[in-house]
């Protein structure tokens, strides 16, 4: 039986109201903040402490939380999101992909990792690609290819191989990963630890030289420049005396490019501002274009080929999705110049922050390209305060230590977004001093 027209009124009536309540703000959603993050902590495990926002929405360098409140997105998803949130091209790339031919597993071949393969070598100028998924995975087979090397190609004694680290390198979570780490919040209360790993200061060719001497030694991995320990970037010439000092001594040289790597330092790689060019290169974060984990161990058949089949892998490692995914983030990358817009905007980012924050407050400003820190003096000011009192301004960002806030926009940010950002950066900044 057809609805009355009195009753057709109502339900016009009906879905007229409900449109209206959903415009409570642009984005935002029925939910409040409040109850979204009890409603994490009481479901979710506590293994981390997140700034206080709920975002349900990105564009570009914009989030939304669920009141509908605009931000600045300066840490881009630890620099996952390098091309900005939902960029149209990565978005309809996942979309199409995921329709026809999202996994296969690697025990088939499909018709899209020969051709991920291909381009992404010939980009980073590299014999083969080992696709992995996330960066701690692609970290840790680098750790793997080289120890293989190192008893197939240097003779090191079986089960005797030393890898060497940076102090305060950060490469994942793992269990391999945190026996690298000297920082305690990583590793304590996880052993026992790898063994056959040994760390030495960072920045210092004279340590590294000295470690390289040991025949037993297959690789050295270290950070163009330092991440998680605070955008630590090592003195000029620093990469090309490691690529010297590893080719001196028969030692691959893993550059760990997972957050320096695709335009977030100013150029494609952070390891160009030296132009040399690391044994093992691996990438992830901004390879799957923020929307998708893919990372990457690039190598020279010398070493790659260690690897038998059979001998590694993983169940998602270079499937279908991912591998359209990364090569769309690439397209981005080189089609919009996001390395060259990274260099101009950190240039002005750092000139003009370096002028305008107080100085009593704020003891440095230091990076490259869009990746940038800064250091505050701890008895003037405290890092988890000012973040606060930034996303308040409207810029979220989160901090590496107590002293030391890492800004990292998207690199599609512009000139206009770029000051209006810094102008928050610097009133939150200078209010903190008063
Ligand atoms: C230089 C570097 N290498 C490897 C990794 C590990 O990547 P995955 O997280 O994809 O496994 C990183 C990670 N970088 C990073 C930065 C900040 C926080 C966190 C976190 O684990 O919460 C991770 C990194 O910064």
């Amino acid at each position: 039986m057809l609805p009355s027209t009195r009753s057709r009124k109502l339900i016009v009536c009906l879905k007229e109201c409900v449109k209206s309540t959903k415009k409570i703000a642009p984005y935002s959603t029925a939910a409040t903040s409040k109850a979204i993050i009890e409603q994490e902590s009481k479901y979710a495990a506590h293994n981390y402490h997140p700034l206080p926002v709920v975002l349900s929405k990105g564009e570009g360098v914009f989030v939304w939380d669920v009141e509908g409140k605009r931000y600045f997105d300066y840490l881009s998803g630890y620099s996952a999101n390098n091309f900005g949130h939902c960029h149209p091209k990565i978005v309809k790339t996942l979309q199409d992909q995921a329709g026809v031919l999202h996994h296969t597993s690697r025990a088939f071949h499909s018709n899209v990792l020969g051709e991920f393969s291909e381009m992404i070598t010939k980009l980073f100028g590299y014999d083969k690609l080992l696709p992995m998924n996330t960066g701690v995975e692609a970290d840790d087979s680098a750790c793997k290819l080289a120890r293989k090397w190192g008893y197939r190609k240097k003779n090191i004694p079986k089960d005797e191989a030393k890898t060497i680290f940076a102090i305060d390198n950060f490469w994942g979570r793992s269990l391999a990963a945190i026996s690298a780490s000297t920082d305690p919040s990583s590793y304590e209360g996880y052993g026992p630890y790898m063994p056959g790993f040994i760390c030495i200061p960072y920045d210092d060719l004279v340590a590294l030289e000295e470690a390289l001497k040991d025949p037993t030694v297959c690789a050295f991995m270290v950070e163009p420049i330092q991440g998680e320990a605070g955008i630590r970037v090592p003195s000029e010439g620093y990469l090309t005396g490691v690529r010297k000092l590893c080719t001196k001594y028969n030692v691959l040289w893993i550059a760990d490019e997972i957050q320096t790597g695709l335009g977030r330092t100013g150029k494609r790689l952070a390891v160009d501002y030296e132009n040399v060019r690391p044994d093992i290169l691996v990438l992830g974060k901004a390879l799957g274009g923020g929307v998708y984990p893919v990372s990457a161990c690039l190598a020279d058949d010398r070493v790659m080929l260690v690897m038998e089949p059979g001998t590694h892998g993983s169940t998602f490692g270079g499937n279908p999705l991912g591998s359209k995914v990364a090569m769309a983030a690439l397209e981005v990358l080189e089609e919009e110049k996001l390395a060259e817009n990274a260099f101009q905007m950190g240039e002005i980012f750092r000139n003009t922050l370096r002028e305008r924050l107080n100085k009593e407050v704020v003891r440095e400003v230091r990076g490259k390209g869009l990746l940038n820190a800064i250091v505050i003096d701890g008895k003037m000011a405290d890092a988890w305060n000012l973040c606060l009192q930034m996303k308040e301004n409207g810029l979220i960002a989160k901090h590496t230590h107590d002293d030391i806030i890492r800004l990292a926009p998207p690199l599609v940010i512009n000139s206009e977004q770029l000051e209006e950002s810094m102008d928050i950066i610097v009133k939150t900044f200078n209010n903190a001093a008063k």
